[in-house]
């Protein structure tokens, strides 16, 4: 009756409809109805879900304080996470076992790939979300434009928009990647998932494009003091002993306070962790957050101060190289996640070359094995120091870590292949080649994901960027199989460009600095590409989720220089190829005397140019077929077999 009343409360006053209308309009409101009830009850669900959340929450407090359950800052302190506190021990303890608080770091892409320094600060927000809390990691497409001078005598090179648009897209998706895989090990490891388990990534580009220096200035700047910033070591230290500070430098550490702020202030995030470099920034960041949180100007808005309100941090320990200088990009010493820079092989190997002596603790700091089990692989590791039974079981999990399963089975398989008596040795170039290529969904026909996705960062010649079609330069691109394919991308809005999103071709903006953002490919004029180009030179395409290019735009003559072939490339299709592989062996064969099974290939190969005629001018691709290309392949093994009896038969004679 009361649905009955609402729905005719929403009639227009003195409404006189049709029946077939009056139905019409009946199913209408009904359905708007049903949707408001829908809604109504999806919140309330939604509330009853985070009540129940905050009591589970409360119960475990509880058992953490009689003794039942562990605090996880002690699993931190166990595992040797902790360098410095910013903060109390006891405060932070305290705010980790009765708060669900948030927690971040941040990573600036100043350089095209995370390395293995990165997961040292990581591996605790791992734990953390594991545990329930709120784990944030932070991409800095804001402050990487500024370069944070932390321990640095020399100012960083400025870095193009460019080289910052691609940086962020690549680490954006290397960080998903390897978040997708801490969940696989969250389950491998026991840990059940619950509904209150939450991570982001954010970019603090998304703030900073938008937000008034005026603002800043005054609930910030306003309440810092000259005298302790100018007297942070950091700072002393490049003013006298290296080469002077700039102001945006010098501003840099109030930056990242700002967006510890915003992240504070819209999803509780208390906790910053990062390396022991990043300790005079923390601290900042704490007395900041403090400070904009005073000059709240409206009551009613003003956020509780006190231990369990307050912001704190830590650092982890710097993971260095043998000569003690801290592994990084600044370095150059950098062991990368990107397997086109460090291979699986390599990156395994790596840690399997992990002195003894390190070993335990390495694996207390980037793995999820429990203590006991640690101990235990010790002590089988003491047994016969020989087999590196700890650093394999180091190996493994790192690697699956950042590439997967998957990836991390090749790498052990080639790994032990290259290590066991008897085995021939296997060129470190051919391992990467190989284990990638076997993971490559193109060719072995699986879904792309994260983990299997192909090459992000590939060239294109300009001839194509500038003169194609988007189809074509899908299709050159891998993201679709052919130029068919690509046009129905297009016109199905099924692949993206890297760009303004909702804006038309011919007027688009571009990218948003420091932002990855994608708006879908439309079947857009060849000249219209140029407006997706960041600075001119790359464009971004992506189709499905994971399966992400970055195309350098190269000069066509720097591309014929390169050797290298796109797909569907006039003149260099596979059938093309197979063709005058073809051509080549029967004239070889004829001179042989073996004309006959020559000829028998004739009429393959004319088809396969008859096609190739049709190459440039419509949209069908001659390696688009890929039974025509198998013809030709057992056309050519049958030559090459024959050949090679013909060449048998002459030893012996
Ligand atoms: N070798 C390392 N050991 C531990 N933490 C590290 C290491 N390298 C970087 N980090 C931490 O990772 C986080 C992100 O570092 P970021 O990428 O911004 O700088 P970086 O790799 O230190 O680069 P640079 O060498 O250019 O300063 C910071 O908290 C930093 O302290
Ligand atoms: N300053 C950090 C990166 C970072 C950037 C922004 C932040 O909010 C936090 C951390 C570093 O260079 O290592």
């Amino acid at each position: 009756m009361a649905r009955h009343a609402q729905l005719v409360s929403l009639w227009p006053a003195g409404a006189r409809l049709c029946r077939s209308c009056l139905s019409a309009q009946t199913g209408k409101q009904a359905a708007s109805q049903r949707r408001w009830l829908s809604s109504k009850n999806d919140t309330s669900k939604y509330l009853s879900k985070v009540k129940n959340a905050e009591e589970q929450w409360q119960a475990k407090a509880q058992r953490i304080a009689s003794g039942e359950e562990y605090n996880l800052w002690d699993v931190f302190e166990e595992r040797g996470f902790v360098k410095d506190l910013a903060g109390r021990k006891e405060d932070i303890r305290e705010l980790m076992r009765q708060k669900r608080i948030g927690a971040y770091v941040g990573v600036d892409p100043t350089a095209p790939s995370l390395h293995v320094g990165h997961l040292v600060p990581m591996m605790p927000l791992f734990w953390m979300y594991f545990h329930g809390y709120h784990a944030v990691s932070l991409l800095g497409g804001a402050t990487s434009k500024i370069g944070d001078p932390s321990g640095r005598l020399k100012d960083r090179e400025r870095m193009a928009g460019s080289t910052a648009a691609t940086n962020t897209a690549k680490i954006h998706y290397q960080l998903k990647k390897i978040w997708a895989n801490v969940e696989t090990k969250s389950q491998k490891y026991g840990y059940k998932k619950r509904w209150a388990w939450k991570r982001s990534l954010v970019n603090n580009a998304t703030w900073w494009n938008s937000l008034p220096l005026l603002e800043v200035l005054r609930r910030l700047g306003a309440g810092i003091r000259m005298g302790p910033m100018l007297s942070r070591d950091n700072v002393k230290r490049k003013l006298t002993e290296g080469d002077g500070m700039s102001f945006a430098e010098f501003t840099y550490p109030l930056m990242q306070a700002w967006d510890w702020w915003h992240l504070f202030s819209t999803h509780n995030v208390h906790m910053q962790i990062g390396g022991s470099d990043q300790y005079g920034n923390i601290v900042t960041g704490i007395e900041s957050v403090k400070t904009i949180r005073e000059s709240e100007p409206n009551l009613e808005k003003k956020m509780e101060e006190g231990p369990l309100h307050d912001p704190v941090g830590f650092t982890v320990p710097l993971m260095t190289d043998s000569s003690g200088a801290k592994f990084g990009k600044s370095a150059g010493n950098a062991i990368w996640l990107d397997p086109y820079e460090t291979s699986y092989f390599d990156l395994y190997g790596y840690f399997v070359r992990r002195p003894d002596a390190d070993v335990e603790n390495l694996l207390k700091l980037f793995t999820f094995l429990p203590l006991p089990d640690i101990a235990k692989i010790m002590e089988e590791q003491a047994a016969d120091p020989s087999k590196r039974v700890a650093q394999h079981k180091l190996a493994q999990e790192v690697v699956s870590l950042v590439h997967g399963d998957e990836a991390c089975r090749l790498a052990e398989e080639q790994h032990r292949a290259m290590y066991t008596k008897g085995q021939t040795m296997m060129p470190m170039a051919q391992a990467t080649e190989d284990d990638l290529a076997a993971q490559d969904p193109a060719s072995s026909g699986k879904p792309v994901t994260l983990n299997n996705a192909p090459r992000v960062d590939i060239q294109l010649p300009e001839s194509l960027i500038l003169g194609k079609s988007i189809a074509r330069i899908l299709h050159a691109a891998g993201l679709a199989s052919s130029v068919s394919e690509g046009n129905r991308l297009a016109t199905q809005r099924a692949a993206y460009v890297g760009g303004s999103p909702g804006q038309p071709a011919n007027v688009n903006k571009g990218m948003t600095p420091g932002l990855v953002e994608f708006t879908p490919v439309s079947v857009w004029f060849p000249e219209d590409t140029k407006n997706f180009l960041i600075e001119g030179k790359y464009l971004m395409l992506r189709k499905g989720k994971h399966n992400l290019r970055i195309i350098e735009m190269v000069s066509d003559e720097d591309w014929k220089a390169s050797g290298k072939t796109y797909p569907g490339e006039p003149g260099k299709g596979k059938v093309r190829m197979l063709s005058q592989k073809l051509r080549a062996l029967k004239e070889e064969l004829k001179q042989d005397g073996l004309a006959a099974k020559a000829k028998d290939n004739i009429s393959v190969q004319d088809n396969a140019d008859a096609i190739e005629e049709q190459d440039e001018p419509v949209l069908i691709f001659p390696d688009e077929s890929p039974a025509q290309v198998r013809n030709l392949k057992n056309k050519i093994s049958d030559l090459e077999n024959a050949r090679k009896q013909q060449q048998a038969g002459a030893k012996q004679d």
